[in-house]
């Protein structure tokens, strides 16, 4: 089986993406991991696929999927990378569409210096909605990690995140404490483990541990956790420029209910065929 792809950044977090409208398109968790290893396949973070909606209120269905081939229900940089794509290889022509995910529908639109902006839907606390282990409903939890307890804040946006404030994200313990976390039994789902450090109240410089995936150079989910978990324990304001490894997002939320919005930038790589 020939596959056409086309190979994509969001501020360095990485995606190949498939259009499985025009081709048809049933990857084995396998073949995933396969296309996404740096050195026996493509390489990328996340595999993005392309479909027709499963619901009449929707313009495309938006499929995700982790480096270690687990499916998943949201990806921010993803998503702005969806957009660009789908207006790239004309299958709309709308600027903002209505996007079909597991977790529910977002809002992306495209503007007209090319950035993406998405409507990511408002996060949700509760920790049965995470998942996450908690006998009640709190703003921080603290977390053994290893022996170590660790303060962090637990949410999701659409897919489950942890936020620790650090001091340095340079020398926080990103990789070894960040799969302790992404594995921890009270997260049932596993979890993306984000680490912030605040610089003022409208910057913060943030690495994220993916989930599936491990580190990556930005995580879109993962920056719109860390502004909310930050906005919510009253050290941002509303609007907050997100400094990562691969560039920066531009986050705001009125808090409540209200929908997070994420900005950032997309950029196409190559275009090719793999074969399978
Ligand atoms: N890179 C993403 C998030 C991708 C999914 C995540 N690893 C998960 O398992 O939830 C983003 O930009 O949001």
């Amino acid at each position: 089986m020939n596959i056409k792809f086309t190979k994509m950044h969001g501020a360095g977090n990485d995606f190949v993406v498939i259009d499985a409208i025009n081709q048809t398109v049933n990857l084995s968790a396998e073949q995933i991991r396969h296309i996404a290893d740096r050195h026996m396949g493509v390489g990328c973070d996340q595999l993005l696929l392309v479909e027709r909606p499963t619901r009449d209120d929707a313009d495309f269905r938006y499929r995700i999927f982790n480096a270690d081939g687990s499916e998943v229900e949201q990806c921010g940089n993803g998503a702005r990378c969806f957009v660009r794509f789908v207006h790239d290889h004309s299958l709309t022509q709308q600027h903002e569409i209505r996007v079909e995910t597991a977790s529910g529908i977002i809002v992306p639109k495209l503007e007209n210096d090319g950035r993406v902006t998405v409507n990511m839907g408002a996060p949700r606390f509760e920790p049965v909605d995470i998942p996450f282990v908690a006998t009640e409903r709190a703003l921080t939890y603290t977390l053994d990690v290893a022996g170590k307890d660790l303060t962090i804040c637990a949410l999701s946006m659409g897919n489950p995140h942890a936020v620790l404030l650090v001091d340095d994200v340079d020398t926080a313990p990103v990789t070894t404490s960040g799969a302790l976390i992404e594995i921890h039994p009270r997260f049932p789902n596993r979890v993306n483990a984000g680490f912030m450090q605040i610089v003022d109240r409208s910057h913060i410089r943030l690495r994220v541990f993916e989930r599936g995936a491990g580190e990556t150079l930005a995580c879109g989910t993962g920056a719109c956790a860390a502004v909310v978990a930050g906005i919510s324990l009253g050290l941002l304001d509303q609007q907050v420029e997100v400094s990562t490894h691969g560039g920066t997002l531009t986050i705001s939320w009125g808090g409540g209910n209200t929908p997070v919005w994420l900005t950032g930038p997309t950029v196409n790589v190559f275009e090719a065929e793999i074969s399978l």
